[in-house]
């Protein structure tokens, strides 16, 4: 049919539907039937004859009809209906969110592609408990943005190593759900699980975990200088081989469960552990400590073989002992760590450090990391404190005057740093860090060291005072 026609015909039904009283809402369909039956009675012009006769057309009908849909937009989308609702929904649950998108002919906001919707929890205050949450200590860094790998970058939470969160959900193997807990902004976000950054550090490790040249330079060092050793002597590979291995099936872990802690009065003081490569300043911070504090420091006396000097004191520079005596507590495990030079034994017994924790004094022990694992217990909670060195052209300022400290054994007179000890410094260092850092709770790098020392004495004193966190198998005895 023309549409000149149809319109035509159009303009006759609205003339028609201005000149009928209310309702004017009638369908245009309704009218042209009422129009229709009006005419009938009327004398036949050619005009009505052709406008029945076009009204009585099927195809006219059916134009009419969709221009009454359109006109009272009945395409809009009928709602299937929505399931209904969970009998009993958990009061305290706001994360349960039902969406659906009904998608008719017509474009969505002009967009194209896949529409994603982002729905986020509001904040809700908390009251700050810590009764059933679970706290884990990152111990490694984590950038969404940088992990091809998560669903949604938006959606993952950014951390540190070092920061303390609290997981939210465990629900999916690979990503779990937390949030940091010194935020103020208490949204939660994605973290990979402990599986999925288990596998990737698996994957990663023989480039990233692996320097077994460096190490065996590094940890072939020996007993620090507070057992009087040189940096030459070796001390018992039986012993390190067990340390090692002890390691090896830890220090894949990525995520320590803390909970808060506070010393009560009547508890021992924190054994505190400094570490650090060798020649990077732990004696010396420790000097400083027990020196500005005798009342409230204390530190271990090791045990020697070696003839007692005449300006030497029993039980003050050392222990000494016969070689038969030291051989037996060897062999009954009496040592944390002990070594042989030039035909002396020396060791730091387990039960020395017992005995200045007793003391109700804050017991400072300078160690090598490998030491540590054994010290790693709810008897002793150590704090461990990792001294790092600066920058190399900070190391060349800050040490241009200082010494490698021998000890009073050596034949060789203390010597001036030089290139190669910074560079080994930094190496070990690094070394140290990927391979024990799990277990360092504190960083401290010791560029200039009166600050060094401030800022060591500051955490000692938080700890002693303030609540923090500590592992949560270290909360029952
Ligand atoms: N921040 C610093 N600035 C300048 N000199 C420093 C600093 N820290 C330490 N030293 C000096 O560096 C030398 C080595 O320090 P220290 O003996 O404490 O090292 P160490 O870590 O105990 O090493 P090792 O265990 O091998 O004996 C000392 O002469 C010390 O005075």
């Amino acid at each position: 049919m023309p549409l000149l026609l149809f319109s035509q015909v159009y303009d006759r039904l609205q003339k028609y539907r201005a000149q009928r009283p209310a309702p004017l809402l009638d369908s245009t369909q309704g009218l042209a039937q009422d129009l229709a039956k009006e005419l009938h009675g009327e004398v036949a012009s050619p005009e009505t004859t052709e406008l029945l006769y076009l009204l009585s057309k099927p195809h006219v009908q059916a134009l009419l009809s969709v221009h009454d849909m359109v006109s009272q937009k009945e395409f809009d989308p009928r709602l299937p209906p929505l399931p209904p609702l969970p009998d009993y929904i958990e009061k305290e649950e706001d994360s349960i969110k039902i969406v659906r998108l009904v998608k008719n002919q017509e474009p969505l906001a002009k967009s194209e592609g896949a529409v994603t919707f982002k729905v986020i929890p509001g904040t809700k205050e908390e009251p700050d408990t810590a009764d059933n949450k679970i706290f884990v200590r990152a111990l490694f860094d984590y950038d969404p943005q940088a992990d091809p790998a998560i669903p949604c970058k938006d959606a993952g939470l950014e951390f540190w190593k070092g920061d303390v969160l609290q997981i939210v959900s465990q629900e999916d193997d690979t990503w779990w759900q937390a949030r940091r807990h010194s935020d103020a902004n208490l949204r939660a976000g994605l973290i990979p699980s402990r599986q999925l950054q288990e596998r990737r550090v698996t994957l990663q490790r023989p480039a990233v975990l692996f320097h077994p040249l460096r190490e065996l330079k590094v940890f072939g060092a020996g007993l620090r200088k507070s057992f009087r050793l040189s940096r030459k002597e070796s001390t018992s590979q039986r012993m390190r081989q067990k340390m090692d291995e002890r390691h090896a099936s830890i220090h894949l872990r990525i995520y320590q469960e803390v909970l808060p802690y506070r010393r009560k009065p009547e508890e021992p003081y924190r054994l505190v552990l400094l570490t650090g490569p060798n020649g990077v300043g732990v004696t010396e911070l420790k000097r400083r400590l027990l020196l500005s504090d005798p009342e409230h420091f204390a530190v271990t006396v090791p045990y020697t073989t070696r003839e007692q000097k005449k300006h030497e004191r029993e039980g003050v520079e050392y222990h000494f002992v016969s070689k038969h005596s030291f051989v037996k507590d060897i062999l009954n495990h009496k040592f944390l760590d002990y070594g042989e030079y030039k035909g002396n034994y020396y060791g730091m017994s387990l039960d020395s450090v017992r005995r200045a924790v007793a003391e109700s004094k804050v017991c400072l022990l300078d160690v090598k990391p490998h030491v540590i694992a054994a010290l790693y217990t709810s008897e002793f909670k150590p704090y461990v404190v990792f001294v790092k060195p600066p920058s190399i052209e900070r190391l060349r300022l800050s040490r241009r005057k200082a010494k490698v400290l021998s000890s009073q054994n050596e034949q060789t007179p203390s010597k001036i740093f030089t290139e190669e000890d910074f560079q080994d410094m930094i190496t070990s260092s690094q070394a140290m860090e990927n391979k024990y850092g799990y277990l360092f709770e504190k960083l401290i790098i010791n560029d200039d060291l009166a600050t060094a020392f401030t800022e060591l004495r500051d955490e000692l004193t938080k700890i002693e005072t303030e609540i923090h966190w500590i592992p949560n198998t270290w909360a029952h005895v």
